[in-house]
């Protein structure tokens, strides 16, 4: 489903991605860990097509990535192309920025009305199902502010996934939640995974990943320094840098 090869990012002189490969097939979750600033974020975001690829080759469901490959050559999509493209692709981000003045229905009846070609009510009935697979059909007419963090974030996911995508990414979508209310979040994810979503999660949460990942990938300095079954790497990592990593956390 998701398939990075040697894929680079340069902000100017900043080299952040260095030749990460990574493989996620159909069904998986995969878990990524690392220190603050080893390129997390901005791998999700090249998977996104929030950012373009410097090198290296990204493709999900067998489709490249911003690009259209033709007689040996590569050719950009155009933005239409490339915003079609990015439907197939939900995120989710740590701060959920939901459109403060709409309700939480409103959220997520916006982008499969406007850009995903769904009447209103088609999409009304399809929010109210998700609303209820979050726990939050009783929220529906709820305003941002009038709700917490954890369902905020729930609400976010509930948006991401009305535009049906192939592949779920989620960013830190707890980090920003007081603890009390994380478990909520994680078990919408939790039960999404188990539904067989592909799903690319980085995360602190090492519970989660332990438990959900089919595969952990830790990433130092831009690089893939090591990936695993996620009991095998967390009990018994390989490499001293994913050991003094993990010995922070642990
Ligand atoms: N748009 C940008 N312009 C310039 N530098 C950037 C940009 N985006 C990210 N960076 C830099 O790239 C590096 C990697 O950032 P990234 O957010 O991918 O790391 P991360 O592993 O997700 O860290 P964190 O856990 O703190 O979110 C950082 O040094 C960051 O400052």
């Amino acid at each position: 489903m998701v398939l990075a090869d040697r894929v680079c990012k340069n902000f100017g002189a900043l080299q952040v991605l260095k030749g990460v490969s990574i493989e996620v097939q159909p069904g998986e979750v995969a878990c990524l860990i690392g220190p603050s600033g080893s390129g997390k974020s901005t791998f999700l975001r090249c998977v996104n097509h929030l950012e373009k690829v410097n090198a290296g080759r990204l493709e999900v469901d067998g489709e490249l990535i911003g690009y259209r490959e033709r007689g040996g050559r590569l050719y950009e999509l155009s933005p239409r192309e490339a915003a079609r493209q990015r439907r197939d692709i939900g995120m989710v981000f740590q701060h959920f920025n939901l459109f403060p003045h709409r309700t939480a229905l409103e959220n997520i009846i916006e982008a499969p009305v406007l850009v995903g070609g769904k009447s209103k009510s088609e999409a009304t009935e399809r929010a109210l199902d998700l609303l209820s697979q979050v726990g939050l059909r009783a929220k529906a007419d709820a305003y941002p502010a009038q709700l917490s963090g954890g369902q905020q974030q729930r609400v976010a996911i509930a948006r991401a996934l009305a535009m049906d995508p192939k592949l779920m990414l989620f960013d830190e979508p707890t980090s920003a939640l007081d603890p009390e209310l994380v478990g909520d979040v994680l078990a919408v994810m939790r039960t999404l995974a188990a539904e067989g979503m592909t799903m690319v999660v980085v995360t602190h949460e090492m519970g989660f990943a332990r438990e959900v990942a089919d595969q952990l990938v830790f990433m130092d300095g831009g690089v893939v320094v090591e990936r695993g079954d996620p009991r095998e790497l967390l009990s018994n990592p390989q490499q001293a840098r994913t050991q003094e990593f993990l010995s922070k956390l642990l």
